[in-house]
């Protein structure tokens, strides 16, 4: 069984490559970077280390990789695959759709059987937005083929793999713990489960639920951690003050969750600890400025700040934590980060509020507005 991965990065190499290779698969990663998919040709096999006392390490073999830049191989590649998943970053997923679309065209002209197409980014209705930017590259006749096989199930994917600092590129340390959940209910009948899936019918209550715990909780750390002149979570995760506020800006995320999922109280409040367990994980060190990354999106509509805050302003409470969370979002400054930049120069050209409200599509007015203005002005205080 063939499948191909696009983003032979942390996640590719350390979750979903290790997961499918487990499962049986000779696996095949795409990426434009020349220096990952040169070692992957030559070597065929990769070392993943789990970081626990242990150090157990797991060695990932028949695997290869082709250029994410070469169309043709590309195509070939998605016309052979007997699964396609992809750990490239949400935004770049638009990018990898012509190839994905050339590929569906030729399966299509060979006949070739069904095909599950599932990215495993940190979104919601990461394979839906996926699947609309392939059949943007589609007629539609071929539109209504591809409808008939080719399936694009959402996923939620949570392993904590911070950037990796080996002399071997391949190797990959990653924490022990994983969860992949696939929405079963978009795929097509009598599918091969990848050992290791959790698969459900309602995917929905396990994204948000993931989103908006771990990676809420994550993110509030990374930044609130920045503010602090933190540089890793665990040091971050190494100051009460911090950590009462990563529970806090959960027990707000937490509320909205059992209210509209009808998690058990008890059950959620032990997967939180469990969480802040992971995240002070000393046999890792990852950088505020990794968890931080892309502040324009971790600030935008339908991600982990703002649609848990709306949720809750909805539901009749004030979320004064999360929205102090967005407001140190708007201090990270990190130069390496074109969205941190991007942020900077905005705050810089149209003022604090502007950027607040062009970013989070909070209209100015709104009382999560009020807040987090109000968080933003207080942070400016104690800098001064
Ligand atoms: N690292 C983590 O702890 C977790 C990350 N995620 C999600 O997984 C996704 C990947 O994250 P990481 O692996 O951390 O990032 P990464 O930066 O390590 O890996 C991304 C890979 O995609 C490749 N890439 C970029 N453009 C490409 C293209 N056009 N075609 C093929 N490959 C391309 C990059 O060269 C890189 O190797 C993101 O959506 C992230 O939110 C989800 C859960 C955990
Ligand atoms: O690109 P993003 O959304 O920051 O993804 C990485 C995040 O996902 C996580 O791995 C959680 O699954 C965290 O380590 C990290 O904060």
């Amino acid at each position: 069984m063939k499948a191909l991965h696009f983003g032979a990065g942390n996640i590719g190499r350390g979750f979903i490559g290790l997961l499918l290779s487990q499962s049986g698969y000779n696996v095949t990663f795409s990426d434009v970077n020349k220096t990952l998919v040169a070692a992957l040709q030559q070597r065929g096999e990769y070392t993943v280390t789990l970081a626990n006392d242990a150090q157990e390490q797991l060695q990932v073999t028949g695997v290869t990789a082709i250029d994410g830049t070469d169309a043709d191989a590309v195509a070939s590649a998605v016309a052979e695959a007997d699964l396609v998943t992809t750990a490239v970053g949400v935004n770049i997923l638009k990018h990898i759709a012509a190839g994905i679309a050339r590929g569906i065209e030729k399966r299509i002209a060979n006949g070739a059987g069904q095909l599950h197409i599932i990215a495993c980014e940190n979104a919601i209705g990461g394979s839906t937005q996926l699947k609309e930017h392939v059949f943007g590259h589609l007629d539609e006749a071929a539109q209504a083929k591809a409808s008939e096989v080719v399936a694009f199930p959402d996923a939620a994917v949570d392993r904590i793999v911070p950037l990796q600092h080996h002399e071997d590129p391949l190797a990959v340390t990653v924490e022990p713990f994983y969860e992949w959940v696939v929405d079963a209910s978009a795929m097509f009948e009598g599918y091969k489960p990848v050992e290791g899936v959790h698969y459900v019918n309602h995917l929905l209550p396990y994204i948000e639920r993931k989103l908006f715990t771990v990676n809420t909780g994550h993110c509030a750390a990374a930044y609130l951690g920045n503010l602090k002149g933190y540089e890793t979570i665990q040091q971050a995760m190494g100051d009460d003050s911090i950590v009462g506020e990563v529970k806090a800006t959960l027990k707000e995320t937490g509320a909205v969750l059992v209210a509209r999922y009808g998690f058990d109280q008890a059950e959620h409040e032990k997967y939180i600890e469990k969480i802040i367990g992971r995240f002070r994980n000393d046999h890792l060190t990852d950088e505020v400025t990794r968890v931080g990354r892309s502040p324009i999106r971790k600030l935008s509509p339908n991600d982990r700040l703002v649609k848990p805050a709306l949720q809750a302003h909805e539901m009749g409470m004030e979320p004064k934590q999360l929205a102090k969370v967005m407001a140190a979002a708007l201090y990270f400054d990190y130069a390496d980060d074109p969205e941190s930049t991007e942020l900077q120069q905005s705050i810089k050209d149209k003022g604090a509020g502007q950027t607040a409200a062009d970013y989070t599509s909070i209209p100015e007015g709104h009382p999560v507005f009020a807040l987090i203005m109000e968080s933003y002005a207080s942070i400016a205080d104690e800098r001064k």
